[in-house]
């Protein structure tokens, strides 16, 4: 696995922290580096045959790691993990809610089912696990939480059902650092952009396709990488960022930034301005949806 750390090797030592989504992407990079910097991971996922192939990476690594099977959206299954998580490592002081996704679509094609499934996935999951987690530490000395987002807030074709749940996450972020402040725990997110995480592997046909224009889109001209994620995320769980609450930190090479409303096109050199025009999405989805 490959990952760089600012961070000295037992900068985690001592600490329990879930990685829910642990099983690929930018998950198994993070549990990665959080076991590699001394911490006991708890890997979370629906499939248990991922949980026991990354928890066999991790531990031949030397690392400390337990996979629990937990389906996010589902309450009950959400409270026994954190429950049996507590029973056997007595303390939990991060956690990252990672876990989530979405399917590339138009608004009109989908189903209220399909709607209804992506957020669930990342809006209530996400919820349930922060709402669990911080019943552990009401009165207690705090933790750190780390939610996906993604910056969509302006927009993102194809990405409707996906993004009206990272805008309620990004929201929900901020009312949980307030809230929560009072037992010390801060809340903060991750907004990725375009990331080649091996989950985007999910996605094939004209969206793969579309890839390479996307990255030359990307003001820095490139994909983001899963150790790009998993940097920040490690910088966000840990004392060094212990004075930072509330916060969404964009990951995506300023992809999100600019409007399509701005001129496109530099007059003077009559060639296009370096960066992301969302507009460009649309009719490429369309043939997916
Ligand atoms: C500058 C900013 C840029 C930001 C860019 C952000 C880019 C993000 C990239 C990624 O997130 S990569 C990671 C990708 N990984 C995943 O998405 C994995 C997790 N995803 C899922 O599990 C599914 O997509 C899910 C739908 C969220 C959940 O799956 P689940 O197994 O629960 O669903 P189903 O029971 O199969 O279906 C429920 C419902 O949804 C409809 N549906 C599912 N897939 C599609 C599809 N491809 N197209 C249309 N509809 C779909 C499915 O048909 C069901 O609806 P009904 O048929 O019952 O009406
Ligand atoms: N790659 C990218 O460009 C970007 C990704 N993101 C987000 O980052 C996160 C990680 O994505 P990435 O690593 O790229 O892709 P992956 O598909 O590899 O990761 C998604 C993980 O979430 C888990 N998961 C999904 N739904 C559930 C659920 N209901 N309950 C429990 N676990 C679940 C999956 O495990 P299992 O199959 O075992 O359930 C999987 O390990 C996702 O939330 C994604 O949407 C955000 C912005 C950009």
């Amino acid at each position: 696995m490959s990952y760089s750390s600012i961070f000295r090797s037992d900068a985690f030592a001592g600490k329990v922290i879930i990685v829910t989504g642990g099983g690929s992407g930018i998950g198994r990079c993070t549990a990665h580096e959080l076991a590699a910097l001394g911490a006991q991971v708890i890997i979370t996922g629906r499939k248990p045959e991922k949980l026991d192939a990354i928890s066999a990476e991790i531990a031949g690594d030397g690392g400390k790691v337990k996979g629990f099977v937990c389906d996010i959206r589902q309450e009950e299954q959400v409270k026994a993990t954190i429950a049996a998580v507590i029973a056997e490592f007595g303390r939990i002081d991060g956690l990252f809610n990672n876990a989530g996704g979405q399917f590339p679509a138009a608004l009109e094609s989908i189903s209220f089912n399909g709607f209804d499934s992506v957020i669930r996935n990342n809006l209530h999951g996400t919820f349930l696990m922060m709402r669990e987690v911080y019943n552990q530490w009401m009165g207690a000395n705090g933790g750190s939480i780390v939610n996906m987002t993604a910056d969509m807030w302006g927009g993102m074709p194809g990405m409707g059902h996906s993004g009206a749940a990272r805008a309620g996450v990004d929201n929900l972020t901020k009312t949980a650092a307030i809230e929560w402040a009072k037992s010390g725990v801060r809340v903060n997110a991750v907004a990725p952009g375009w990331i080649m995480s091996s989950g985007m592997d999910t996605y094939q046909g004209a969206f793969r396709a579309m890839i390479p224009m996307l990255a030359e889109k990307v003001p820095l001209k490139r994909m983001g990488t899963e150790s790009e994620v998993s940097s920040v995320t490690c910088f966000l769980l840990s004392e060094a960022a212990a004075f930072v609450s509330g916060v969404t930190i964009r990951i995506d090479g300023a992809a999100s930034l600019g409007t399509p409303m701005y001129p496109l096109v530099d007059a003077k050199n009559n060639a296009p301005f370096n960066g992301f025009h969302r507009a460009f999405i649309p009719d490429v989805l369309k043939k997916d949806a």
